[in-house]
């Protein structure tokens, strides 16, 4: 398996291959990297481009400006992600298209079916999509806060079948080589036990985000999609000749044999619970408001909740039909008449389409 067989490809480039010294983009590692895309696209294969860099590519602007001030951060991404999708744009004889998201974005059901929608548009007219997290709009509980995370979640969303995260080493060692003369590069990895996550810690470069452990997550959230990863070296001009030529210059994480089903995928990777459903008797197909025995957190109508058993087992994570206002105040009246009426109009109390069921059943 390698890229020679992908059709769909997401490539992720972090911080600092875009802007090395934190003092505006620079062209030194992008020209291979967009050299590789401009190859994959003559191939007939169809790309889509995750950068990192907006903070680092506009912190030199701000000169006099505490920089650890979350308001500065903001203001130096926004100023950062128009040079940097500048900076991409000279590279291309072909046009490319912004998408900026959060994860509040992601995780909104109808938003993510729009989101999918406009890249495969755009990938239908060749246009390139480049894609970074909204820095300057989102907060602390609507990011997804890392870009590694995020590339996973559009590489699902995108269909795409191989995702090639680009970082400052030349894959996964069994323990940080920054740190450790003798760490060993792993060539593939089948599963991502608690073994293998034991085996990073977080970001060296002082523009890195999520270190080794985040592309970790991404590339279990991609390969339960049945999308194979590679964690390769971006700065290395010979791994884009590599992974052209077939071969695998880092690490490759090898994709589920039985890949989870898209809307599945998205519940259990990308939808974060607001909230929690505690039901009687695990008792959750079908849920009636009678069924339900507490109601925690604050969550509006089509919110993810997880729904949990009386003793904390967790039985699945589904969108709710009612807000948890409307749960409790449901819960107080007496009559079941009212609940009846509610009922009727709005239906049972968790969506059938859109559910993960927790096969095995621990908390
Ligand atoms: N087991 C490991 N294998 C490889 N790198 C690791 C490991 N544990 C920690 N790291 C660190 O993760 C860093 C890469 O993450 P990060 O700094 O976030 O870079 P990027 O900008 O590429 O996202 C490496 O420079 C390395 O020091
Ligand atoms: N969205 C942020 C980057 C976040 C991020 O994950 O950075 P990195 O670890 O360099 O991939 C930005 O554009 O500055």
């Amino acid at each position: 398996m390698s890229i020679e067989t992908s059709q769909r490809i997401v490539i992720k480039i972090g911080s600092a291959l875009i802007a090395p010294e934190q003092d505006g983009c620079r062209s030194r590692y992008l020209l291979n990297i967009a050299q590789f895309i401009v190859q994959c696209r003559a191939k007939g294969k169809e790309v889509l481009l995750v950068s990192s860099g907006a903070v680092a590519a506009g912190s030199h602007l701000f000169k006099n400006k505490d920089k650890r001030s979350v308001a500065v951060k903001k203001a130096m991404a926004a100023a950062g992600q128009t040079e940097m999708i500048s900076t991409w744009e000279r590279f291309f004889d072909f046009p490319s298209a912004q998408l900026l998201l959060t994860h509040g974005d992601l995780r909104d059901r109808d938003r993510y079916n729009n989101i999918r929608e406009t890249l495969f548009t755009l990938l239908e007219q060749g246009i390139l999509p480049i894609i970074n997290e909204n820095d300057a709009v989102t907060t602390d509980d609507l990011k997804v806060g890392d870009n590694d995370n995020l590339s996973a979640m559009v590489a699902a969303a995108a269909d795409a079948d191989c995702l090639i995260i680009c970082s400052d080493v030349n894959g996964l060692y069994d323990k940080d080589p920054n740190k450790n003369a003798d760490a060993r590069l792993l060539d593939t990895v089948g599963e991502l036990t608690p073994e293998i996550y034991a085996m990073t810690g977080g970001p060296t470069s002082s523009v890195g985000t999520g270190g080794m452990k985040t592309k970790l997550q991404a590339a279990e959230k991609a390969t339960s999609h049945g999308i194979v990863t590679y964690i390769v070296n971006g700065f290395n001009e010979d791994t884009f000749t590599a992974l052209l030529n077939g071969a695998n210059p880092g690490t490759r994480f090898l994709p589920y044999d039985t890949p989870m089903h898209e809307a599945l995928h998205w519940m259990t990777h990308t939808a974060s619970e607001q909230g929690e459903l505690i039901v009687e008797a695990g008792q959750f197909d079908a849920l009636s408001c009678d069924d339900i025995v507490a109601v925690n957190g604050d969550f509006s109508a089509g919110e993810t909740v997880l729904v949990r058993s009386e003793d904390g087992q967790k039985l699945a994570k589904a969108n709710c039909n009612y807000s948890s206002c409307l749960l409790n105040f449901i819960a107080q009246q007496d009559k079941d008449i009212v609940t009846e009426q509610v009922q009727n109009s709005i239906g049972p109390v968790i969506s059938q389409n859109d559910i993960a069921v927790f096969e095995e059943r621990n908390s």
